[in-house]
């Protein structure tokens, strides 16, 4: 049966996981929306399922997989909030299909992972993750032997998006050269200078900083080759996704003395919780700082994000705006005061339009306003109709072959 999703405002559920900032309970609730649950870590499994079972909206950070197993089992949801930049933990195509849209927050921490890299790019050029280490087991390694000044020495960036960008310009004015690599032809801000591939940043660059998104072309992008086309005794640090880095072959580069050092905030996998154990190849190093994941968790950055999606669902709850869904046609709409407005979400096959507004015609139901997006698979169309004839024309509409999802806005 076609889920509708016609729920009074004060009976929609919202499922907050992974600790998302108060700031979005504050947003949701100054918009009407009381019915928040809200957990702090990330949940898997039938934990997941039972969480999400019966709610109308869902908000996670980076550690909890919508996959579409988890979302055949979420029959009520009517959209997610990623409340980060990446996106990869969610099946976005079979969202799309299921006419669930996935919003994110595309650069409300972009400045704070920006910052921790620049400052971890200072730390590994003087060594100071191994020296740190020494002195808590009560040594002392006052030397200047390995320790550099970051000043003139050259970065290279892989990923030369808002994050990418962002450490470029802060890293120059330390003195750096910048150079990256980028598989879209980028404007270059500064100085900095775009190579022609991964490998010449690679064998150029004193340390190598990841900003790419998880995707089938960075997983594993750096691996045994790669590392071995970096200079001898640079440094790689990855605040992007764990699954971008080989760990055994970075453990291995770091043995072999390839690498003098690494900082990595991201890892292959990662623990559900602040109660779980960390296990990673890469602990029994002194020169690897390691942090957890936590490139985007500072207070400025966590408490704008938990407005900035907030307001995305609301909007999408109250109004019907896709606007900046990451997987979804993106509608923009006025206000539908003293109409009801109805959200249709359709597969794009040949008709599924003609019959929505033949039904309307047949039912003498006067269409306000449509407004439709389409991408190749599915069609999203909202249509304004005088206040009276909501519900008729819900069912209407709904009973149209093709149809995957419908709703009205009172
Ligand atoms: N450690 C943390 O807490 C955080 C990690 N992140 C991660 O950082 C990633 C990057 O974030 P943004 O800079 O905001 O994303 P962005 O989308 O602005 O930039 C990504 C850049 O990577 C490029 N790119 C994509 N595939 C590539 C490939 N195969 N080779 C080279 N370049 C490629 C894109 O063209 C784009 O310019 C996010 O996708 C997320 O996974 C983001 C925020 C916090
Ligand atoms: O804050 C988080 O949980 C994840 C941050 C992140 O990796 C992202 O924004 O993509």
């Amino acid at each position: 049966m076609t889920p509708k999703l016609s729920v009074p405002k004060e009976k929609i559920k919202f499922v907050l996981l992974e600790g998302i900032h108060p700031s979005a309970v504050d947003t949701l609730a100054a918009n009407g929306y009381t019915q928040v649950m809200t957990h702090a870590k990330a949940l898997a499994g039938d934990e997941l399922a039972a969480a999400i079972a019966d709610a109308h909206f869902v908000g996670i950070r980076s550690r909890t997989h919508l996959t579409e197993d988890v979302l055949r089992g979420a029959g009520k949801l009517a959209a997610i909030g990623a409340f980060c930049i990446g996106t990869n933990q969610i099946d976005l195509g079979a969202a799309m299909r299921r006419g669930i849209p996935v919003f994110n927050a595309p650069f409300s921490n972009t400045r704070s992972v920006a910052e921790l890299v620049l400052a971890e790019i200072v730390m590994l050029m003087r060594g100071i993750p191994h020296k740190n280490a020494v002195l808590h087991r009560n040594g002392w390694v006052k030397s200047a032997a390995g320790s550099h000044e970051v000043r003139g020495k050259t970065l290279g960036i892989v990923g030369y998006g808002h994050i990418g960008t962002q450490i470029g310009v802060l890293a120059e004015q330390l003195g750096m050269q910048v150079v990256f690599h980028d598989v879209e032809a980028k404007l270059p801000l500064g100085n900095a200078r775009q190579l022609s591939s991964l490998d010449a940043v690679l064998q150029l660059a004193d340390i190598v900083t990841l900003h790419v998104p998880e995707t089938p072309q960075t997983m594993l992008m750096i691996g045994e080759a790669q590392l071995a086309r970096m200079k001898r005794g640079s440094h790689l640090v990855n605040a992007s996704r764990g699954t971008v880095v080989d760990i055994d072959a970075l453990a291995a580069a770091l043995d072999a003395g390839q690498l003098a050092g690494a900082a990595i905030d991201v890892f292959p996998v990662e623990p559900q919780g602040n109660d779980a154990r960390f296990e990673s190849p890469l602990v029994r190093f002194d020169n690897v700082l390691l942090t957890p994941h936590i490139g985007g968790s500072t207070a400025e950055a966590q408490e704008s994000i938990g407005r900035e999606v907030a307001v995305k669902l609301v909007r999408y709850s109250d109004n019907g705006s896709t606007v900046s869904a990451v997987n979804f046609p993106e509608v923009a709409l006025p206000e539908h005061t003293g109409r009801s407005r109805l959200l249709h979400i359709h597969r794009n096959v040949p008709g599924v339009m003609a019959r929505v507004n033949e039904r309307f015609s047949e039912a003498g139901i006067n269409v306000a306003g449509q407004y439709l997006r389409t991408n190749e698979e599915v069609g999203y169309v909202v249509i304004d109709v005088d206040s009276g004839a909501g519900d008729v024309a819900l069912e209407e509409m709904c009973s149209v072959p093709g149809t995957i999802r419908c709703r009205v806005l009172y």
